[in-house]
């Protein structure tokens, strides 16, 4: 886990050589749903690991069949929100409640219409209560624009303070990440990889495409589809 120069508590992953593995295999144009799929339940899973370590724990006594020994405990694994962006959200989050079984979770969806104006249509939000105890980790793999972010972080903080909030992502781009920390300075960003820049259409270059599509298969127009007519 490195801590980029440019930003205060935004951290990627370049020195995980598992997490490059994971991350080129979701790149490749080549690799199916079913392979994006498991591949962004991996990266939500070992992540997840990386974030246990920036929490606190606690010295506790534990009797094993032998003896009394220390042991740790991490308390803060306990006290997790994780907020699902729908829809390439669906499987990080898979992967971070094996690692956060306790955790309460929020579910939102959140579009983001054509540039250049990136308008973010949120008509679906079950959020749980948020307490001071928390941390809260909202699932996202990309942040482009980070439009989608900024609303979903606004509507976040509306549901209580929590001790942390934290954005975990595949890929960035620098210019996201620096709407979403000029916005919120406490909020931290965990990507797998910062990439280069967004093309004119928000796009992340190099990136790995549109991320909802790669995992879920690309949404047609009803409008397009041949209509059906019953007889009643
Ligand atoms: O930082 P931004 O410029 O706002 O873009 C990032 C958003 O774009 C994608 O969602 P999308 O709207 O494509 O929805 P989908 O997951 O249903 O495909 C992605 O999952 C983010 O939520
Ligand atoms: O590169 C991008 C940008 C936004 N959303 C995606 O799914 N991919
Ligand atoms: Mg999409």
């Amino acid at each position: 886990m490195i801590e980029d120069k440019r930003w205060k508590g935004v951290y990627s992953f370049d020195d995980s050589p598992y997490l490059m593995e994971v991350l080129t295999e979701l790149r490749d144009k080549e690799t199916d749903s079913i392979a994006f799929r498991k591949g962004l339940v991996k990266l939500g899973r070992f992540m997840g690991y990386e974030i246990i370590k920036t929490m606190e724990t606690e010295k506790v006594k534990v009797e094993t069949p032998l003896e009394e020994t220390e042991g740790i405990i991490v308390k803060d694994r306990r006290n997790v929100v994780i907020v699902t962006v729908l829809r390439a959200a669906v499987p990080l989050m898979e992967g971070l409640v094996k690692v956060f079984e306790h955790a309460r979770i929020g579910i939102v969806s959140a579009s983001r219409g054509k540039a250049p104006k990136f308008e973010i249509e949120m008509n679906y939000i079950k959020i749980p209560q948020i307490t001071p105890e928390d941390t809260v980790i909202i699932a996202d793999p990309m942040i482009a624009t980070g439009s989608t972010l900024l609303r979903v972080i606004e509507e976040v903080k509306k549901y209580g303070t929590p001790k942390r909030i934290i954005v975990l992502g595949v890929l960035a781009a620098p210019e996201g990440i620096t709407r979403i920390k000029e916005k919120f300075p406490e909020v931290e960003i965990f990507v797998t990889k910062i990439d280069r820049e967004l093309n004119d259409k928000g796009y992340i270059l190099p990136g790995l495409g549109d991320a909802g599509d790669r995992a879920f298969g690309a949404p047609i127009k009803l409008s397009t589809l041949p209509q059906v007519h019953t007889i009643e």
